[in-house]
């Protein structure tokens, strides 16, 4: 095994990390109770966010965000006139539906509203300009694993956004795991393909596996346990490992053994590298698409 000098931030000790000294807000309104809408809800009930000051708009919510909100009195789409304006409107419905829903919502972004948007690829500008009442705007981009308390999230914020405001937006955000403030909002697109995006990458990684341990000879059922098996206690290795992923990889890897034949495929011309180079530009990509 490779020991270097041991200079990774475990993500653990990212999460561990405390939390900016800052209030968490005294009305919410969030706009689109889905996935991630949903595993940010949790993140905040779970923080201490007191469920009362939290209205949800969500047309078509799930049976368990009709539940959470009645058993935790939160209120779910109340006539629009019971709706002031918060002190921080979350919006978390799919891109495609910001200028259907802009218009409505554009009463409940008044000055001093803080609008926190993780919609892929919508700018601060385009955000901006549908909801021209407040100037305060953070476009975030979180992923996932925020619905076990595990995501990562990037951030950039307008610069009508008070530091106040920023650090709501970081201890709104910390409650769905680790959180990185970027200072170009160019990145996130970028930042996308990789942390946004990424799981679904891994979830694709386990699925092939198992395929291919199927191609190899294995029964189906054992073939998943293993590949699901692998990818989680890899991942658990590398949480709590001082080790780099490379340290990591050298450490199952024997010199001209099974590793080293698997990873000179994976490291050809075709291998990994490129593809996942390839992929992440997709998302990029996609992401600059969707801003308009
Ligand atoms: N799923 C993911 O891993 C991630 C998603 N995002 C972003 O989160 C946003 C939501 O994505 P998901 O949660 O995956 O989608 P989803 O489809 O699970 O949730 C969208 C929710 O919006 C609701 N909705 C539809 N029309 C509405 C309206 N007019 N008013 C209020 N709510 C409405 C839907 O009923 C649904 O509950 C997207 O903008 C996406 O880019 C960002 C990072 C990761
Ligand atoms: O696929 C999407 O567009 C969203 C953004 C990142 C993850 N899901």
């Amino acid at each position: 095994m490779t020991t270097g000098v041991q200079t990774v931030q475990r993500f653990s000790d990212i999460l561990e990390s405390p939390p900016p000294d800052a209030a968490l807000p005294l009305s919410l309104v969030l706009v689109g109770a889905g996935k991630m809408g949903g595993a940010l809800l949790d993140g905040w009930l779970k923080s201490g966010l007191d469920p009362v000051r939290v209205t949800i708009i969500d047309p078509h919510p799930s049976a368990d965000i009709v539940r959470i909100a009645a058993e935790r009195g939160i209120g779910l789409n109340p006539a629009s006139g019971d709706i002031g304006a918060p002190e921080v409107l979350v919006l978390a419905v799919k891109p495609q539906f910001l200028d259907e829903i802009a218009p409505d919502l554009a009463r409940l972004a008044a000055p001093g509203t803080l609008v926190l948007s993780i919609l892929a690829g919508k700018t601060l500008d385009n955000l901006s300009q549908r909801l021209p009442g407040t100037r305060a705007i953070v476009r975030a981009m979180p992923n996932l694993p925020a619905s076990i308390g595990r995501g990562i999230t990037g951030v950039v914020a307008a610069s009508g956004t008070s530091e106040a405001q920023r650090a709501t937006a970081t201890v709104l955000l910390s409650g769905a795991g680790a959180v990185e403030w970027l200072d170009d909002e160019s990145l996130i697109d970028a930042l996308t393909g990789v942390s946004g995006s990424g799981p679904a990458y891994v979830f694709y990684l386990v699925e092939a596996l198992a395929e291919a341990g199927v191609a190899a000879g294995l029964p189906a059922a054992l073939s998943q346990r293993l590949a699901r098996a692998t990818v989680t206690g890899a991942g658990a290795l590398l949480d709590q490992s001082p080790l780099s992923a490379a340290e990591l990889r050298e450490a199952v890897t024997s010199k001209g053994g099974t590793t080293a034949a698997a990873l000179a495929v994976l490291s050809g011309e075709n291998g990994i590298g490129p593809i996942v180079t390839q992929a992440v530009a997709a998302a990029r990509r996609r992401a600059g698409e969707l801003s308009g």
